[in-house]
């Protein structure tokens, strides 16, 4: 019912391209965590949310869009940043920093982003996460979360608008915050020292709420509303990471847990407070569209504008037809200006996506299989080098297209596809044919080739995995995806 009533307007408002921040806020024990993540069998809103937009996706198969996921989970413990898809063997698990990006806002630099494909994979990664969070028995609670925890969803739509590629990106943060207990002097020193770290950031955030209820208009997230109001966001990290979620570009939605022991009243009237004070913050969400698709969309609107304006000067022309014939002319003249404004934007931005296209329908490419690899996937035979000069840090990769690759060191008249230098390598040291599938390696007279491990001077057909040394430095590993492939279907 909570996912019915707040979480379907949580994938809503990304869908549309607004920010979305959804946080739980309550004395431990109440169910923050329970509402946020769930358990196996009473699952939370986190997951169901991530359900949500994959489920989403896979409805709206049929049109033009595009969607990619990302999501990053990290944890503030003690006032500090610590990421918690990171697996265990981080050194110093608690040294991220906060910065903050002029127009992006503030961001954890260097926290791990996983790209996710289904909702499986969030599943993993959710659980990876929260197994990693720190937890310690209280007096009210013996796996009370110690920490406050932000899984980000970063929801990016490519989407075709008037024949017009444009990104929508929408970030989701899902927040579980520690609970809103005193530091109580019965606790140990740590759990003392962790009461009033948990404690500063949520001092500091009822701060920042107040600081933003009686901000002029509402909290409203001008710059003169801020310079005559100042908002201590960055007094706590929590509060300077959620900036734009609690008093700007975001739409917000604060879940207050409350225990139903009598025992509680305090806390709980504290809680309930806390959220009425909330509830008058006044966000501006806006869409996050593309700049450049905005900026042709309204110039269109404006050249709309002015025919119409146009239209309604050609019916006056009969009682003035000079002045009218004066003003059509410099109207037509923005007109046209605006016109080609647009054009030139329209193509800029197409050619950039179809460059883009191209390339990805080129190369098969994943990112971040695997969390920290990055494989590329080309259906043309290719050349890997194998460098092995240490300082080099690049990976090159030389498609074989139909017809001839001439590679060696060149000349003015000769110029050769693939470049290399050296004393070893001839001005044109070989071609390499590639006739519809059947690749050859040519040597020119006295170049020295070598295919694994042989001298060659004639011609040699190059199967799959071949090594070739051309000169004595050079080393390429040849590959041949479609062999591979009847090979591995051989194999097996
Ligand atoms: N609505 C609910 N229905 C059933 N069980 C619940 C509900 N809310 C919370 N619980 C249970 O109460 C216990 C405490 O809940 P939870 O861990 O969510 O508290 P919390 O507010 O996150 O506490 P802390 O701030 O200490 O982390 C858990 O065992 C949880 O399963």
């Amino acid at each position: 019912q909570v996912f019915q009533d707040l979480g379907t307007s949580v994938l809503s408002g990304a869908i549309k391209g607004y920010n979305v921040c959804l946080f739980a806020y309550g004395q431990t024990g109440s169910g923050k965590t329970y509402t946020m993540m769930g358990t196996p069998t009473s699952v939370g809103l986190t997951p169901r949310i991530c359900e949500g937009l994959f489920s989403r996706e896979e409805e709206d198969s049929e049109e033009p869009t595009s969607c990619r996921i990302e999501v990053s989970f990290l944890e503030i413990y003690n006032e500090r940043v610590r990421d918690l898809l990171k697996g265990s063997d981080q050194k110093k698990p608690f040294t991220l920093r906060v910065r903050e990006h002029p127009e992006k806002g503030p961001y954890v630099q260097g926290l791990s982003q996983h790209l996710v494909t289904d909702y499986k994979q969030v599943v993993q990664l959710l659980e990876e996460g929260i197994a990693n969070r720190i937890t310690a028995a209280t007096h009210v609670h013996d796996a009370s979360s110690r920490s406050h925890a932000i899984f980000t969803i970063q929801y990016t739509q490519a989407i075709l608008e008037n024949n017009l590629p444009s990104e929508i990106i929408s970030k989701i943060n899902l927040v579980d915050l520690a609970g809103s207990e005193r530091a109580d002097p019965n606790y140990c020193k740590d759990r003392l020292t962790e009461g009033s770290n948990i404690n500063k950031s949520l001092v500091t955030l009822g701060i920042v709420i107040s600081a933003l209820v009686s901000a002029p208009s509402g909290g409203g997230s001008s710059s003169s509303n801020r310079r005559q109001c100042y908002i201590p966001y960055r007094d706590s990290v929590l509060t300077w990471l959620l900036k734009d979620s609690l008093g700007g570009n975001s739409k917000t939605i604060m879940i207050a847990t409350v225990s139903p022991a009598s025992t509680s009243y305090n806390e709980t009237v504290s809680t309930l407070r806390y959220a009425a004070h909330a509830k008058n913050i006044i966000n501006k969400p806006r869409v996050n569209e593309d700049a450049n698709v905005k900026l042709i969309r309204e110039l269109r609107e404006e050249i709309d504008r002015l025919k119409g304006l146009l239209m309604s000067l050609e019916l006056v022309c009969t009682v003035d037809f000079l002045s009218f014939a004066e003003n059509a002319t410099l109207k037509d003249l923005s007109i046209r200006e605006k016109n080609f404004h647009i054009e030139q934007l329209t193509k800029d931005w197409t050619d950039k996506w179809k460059d883009k296209k191209a390339i990805m329908e080129e190369y098969n490419m994943d990112i971040n299989r695997g969390k920290a690899g990055v494989m590329i996937d080309s259906h043309l035979p290719h050349l890997i080098a194998m460098e092995e000069d240490i300082l080099n840090t690049s990976v090159v990769l030389y498609h074989l297209r139909d017809g001839t690759t001439k590679i060696g060191r060149g000349s003015v008249e000769q110029e050769q596809d693939i470049v290399l230098q050296g004393p070893w390598v001839e001005r044109e040291h070989c071609c390499v044919d590639n006739d519809k599938g059947v690749v050859t390696l040519r040597p020119a007279k006295g170049a020295l080739c070598t295919v694994n491990g042989h001298e060659i001077t004639d011609s040699c057909r190059l199967s799959q995995g071949a090594v070739i040394v051309l000169g004595r430095t050079y080393k390429f590993r040849f590959n041949h995806p479609a062999e591979a492939a009847i090979l591995r279907q051989r194999r097996s």
